[in-house]
């Protein structure tokens, strides 16, 4: 049986893998080994089956025992700890979550249901690096997957709304935060009073808004009543990082040596708690039929979902409440655009935490004990 390490298992994104691996009584096929940066020696979590004590996530000689090693610990201690792995001579599989060695050379990025064949030739090829993509890009290509394996795809503009998960798990509780402190001052506003001018309402959460004692210790901005354009660090060309990922991971993921499909748009976080959605504008290589867009779209995976261009399906199947802990991506507002019949607007939701970060790497570790 293989001996896997897994490091990062108790954070936000590792919960979320380790609910879905004994879902999938993915424990029963290998020898786990749980790893820990601050809790060394402490017992390890319920497989369903005995695991030893939590070992120190940087003692590099224990690591260097497993055949494979998942991490969600997050971009700094990958850095810390893969180069020196490798540098002593480490060959097991590397399976991570964090986007350090997205666009590293000798890594793919995994998101099976859409690259199979590439990763496939990289087990082959002798790969050990695999990666789990951006989370928007992995929705976005769960959702359109279809489109793009018929190379109908000329570019792609996403605008998304992301959730406060994506930027972890204090800014969700921050995001709540903000919710009730609003909430408080409607209240004190005259909300529970029907005679009060909304007007009136409205005016003290604004000042709420501005106030000095307005919880944003971690967004450092409102977000529950407004919203955040910018995620992630700026880029010398205008994007912010977030954006950038949308077109260099795309690509990757899709094996796309030369030709680059160019995507991009504008990344904007929302008051979402753990599902992500894009508003996507798709130039298609020509025009086809919406009736085939829609086959196509659907056929491509076991997960996405077409969703009837209809208001009241719209409004219950394509929101971050329809979604989140669910494995769908629903994909609707299909319909042709006013620029002309090569041009497809589509809007898209999913989970951010499971297709869009621990599904690809669970599935990934299966293929990786299934060789
Ligand atoms: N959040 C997201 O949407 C996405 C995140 N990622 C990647 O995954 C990485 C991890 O993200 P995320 O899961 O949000 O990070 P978390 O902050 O939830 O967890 C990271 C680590 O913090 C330590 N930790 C300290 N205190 C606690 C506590 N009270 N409860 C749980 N863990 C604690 C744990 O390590 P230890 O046991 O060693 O102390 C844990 O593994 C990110 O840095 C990113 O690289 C990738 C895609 C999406
Ligand atoms: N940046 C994403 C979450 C994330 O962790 O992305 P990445 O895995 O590319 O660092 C968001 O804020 O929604």
């Amino acid at each position: 049986m293989l001996k896997v390490g897994f490091v990062g298992w108790r954070g936000m994104v590792g919960s979320v893998l380790m609910e879905r691996m004994r879902a999938e009584h993915d424990f029963n096929d290998i020898e786990p080994l749980f790893f820990s940066t601050s809790q060394t020696g402490s017992a390890g979590p319920d497989v369903g089956k005995p695991v030893p004590a939590l070992a120190d996530a940087h003692d590099l000689t224990k690591l260097a025992e497993m055949d494979a090693i998942v991490t969600c610990q997050g971009g700094d201690y990958t850095a810390a700890v893969h180069d020196d792995l490798r540098r002593q001579g480490w060959r097991g599989y590397w399976i991570d979550a964090a986007s350090t060695l997205r666009m590293k050379k000798d890594s793919v990025i995994v998101l099976d249901p859409v690259n199979a064949s590439v990763i496939k030739q990289a087990l082959s090829d002798g790969v050990v690096d695999f990666v789990g993509g951006n989370c928007t890009v992995s929705l976005m290509l769960m959702a359109t997957g279809g489109l793009f394996a018929h190379d109908l795809v000329e570019w792609v503009s996403p605008m998304t709304y992301q959730a406060a998960s994506g930027a972890g798990a204090n800014n969700m509780r921050e995001l709540l935060g903000q919710m009730g402190y609003l909430h408080q001052a409607a209240l004190a506003g005259g909300l529970d009073d029907p005679a009060t001018a909304i007007l009136a309402v409205d005016r003290a959460v604004t000042n709420a808004l501005g106030s000095e004692a307005y919880p944003a210790q971690h967004f450092g901005v409102p977000l529950a009543g407004s919203l955040i354009p910018w995620i992630d660090s700026a880029l010398d060309s205008g994007q912010s990082r977030e954006e950038w990922k949308a077109g260099v991971e795309t690509n990757k993921i899709l094996g796309h040596q030369y030709e680059q499909i160019p995507i991009d748009g504008i990344c904007v976080r929302i008051g979402a708690m753990r599902s992500h959605a894009q508003a996507l504008t798709i130039k298609l290589r020509r025009n086809i039929p919406l009736d085939d867009i829609e086959g196509l779209l659907a056929e491509a995976n076991d997960w996405v979902q077409v969703v009837p261009n209809e208001p009241e399906a719209s409004k219950r199947q394509l929101t971050p409440a329809a979604v989140s802990g669910r494995l769908d991506v629903p994909i609707g507002r299909l319909r042709k655009l006013a620029m002309g019949d090569d041009y497809l607007a589509a809007f898209t939701v999913g989970d951010q935490l499971l297709w869009g970060a621990a599904e690809p790497l669970r599935r990934m570790l299966r293929l990786v004990v299934e060789r």
